[in-house]
């Protein structure tokens, strides 16, 4: 297996000038460009900044129509724990933390993995937390046309922990219902199988 765990990091086209803005960066804190470490900085900042913001190219909607399968299953199906990985867009730092996803079929239900990709999609993109949320539930529910959808993200934000106000432990809930999740017993139930070790 390769040294790299994503081959797609390395595959990235960098968009002219993002590179030379992080030279820009690096000599405007005085930093010296020409420096051994620095010298490959601004491209590998670049590509990684890059693959952070890949989203704006992917289409979420293809990705989950991609695969729809016909089933007869109305039962809550969630997908927890999902890993996020985002970028705020006031400081664009990264906000980190998890995903708790469930749907109620309505004639189809969708691949697993399609969903933690959806929420890559939405993710790699400058974004708030509300909004990520929102991206999310909406895909979701106009392109599924489930009975019911529930998202609820917990992130934990740098710029309120490496900056600013300086809070390591302030964790941010955000959370949406669309249809069945609207009613309070299909969400407590959603809400308590995802606080749940057997889930
Ligand atoms: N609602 C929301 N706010 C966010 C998110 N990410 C960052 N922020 C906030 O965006 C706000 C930007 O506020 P400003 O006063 O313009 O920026 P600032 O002077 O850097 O603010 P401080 O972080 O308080 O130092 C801050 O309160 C951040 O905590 C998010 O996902 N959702
Ligand atoms: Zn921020």
């Amino acid at each position: 297996m390769s040294a790299y765990h994503n081959l797609e990091e390395y595959n990235i086209e960098i968009t002219n000038g993002v590179k030379e803005f992080y030279s820009g960066i690096i000599d405007g804190i005085g930093e010296n460009l020409n420096r051994d470490g620095l010298q490959k900085t601004p491209e590998r900042a670049a590509k990684a900044m890059m693959f952070l913001t890949q989203g704006y190219k992917q289409d979420a909607v293809e990705i989950l129509k991609g695969a729809m399968f016909a089933e007869n299953y109305d039962n809550m199906v969630i997908i927890k724990d999902i890993e996020i990985y985002s970028l705020c867009e006031h400081h664009m730092l990264p906000f980190f933390g998890k995903a708790h996803i469930a749907y109620i079929p309505n004639g189809y239900i969708v691949g697993l993995s399609k969903i933690p990709r959806i929420v890559d999609v939405f993710a790699r993109r400058l974004q708030v937390q509300e909004r990520l949320t929102h991206d999310i539930l909406e895909c979701i529910n106009s392109t599924l046309k489930p009975q019911g959808v529930g998202v609820v993200i917990e992130a934990s934000h740098m710029c309120m922990m490496m900056r600013g106000v300086q809070k390591q432990n302030s964790l941010t809930t955000t959370s949406g219902f669309r249809g069945q999740f609207e009613k309070i017993e299909t969400r407590n139930e959603f809400l308590k199988l995802i606080s749940s070790d057997l889930s």
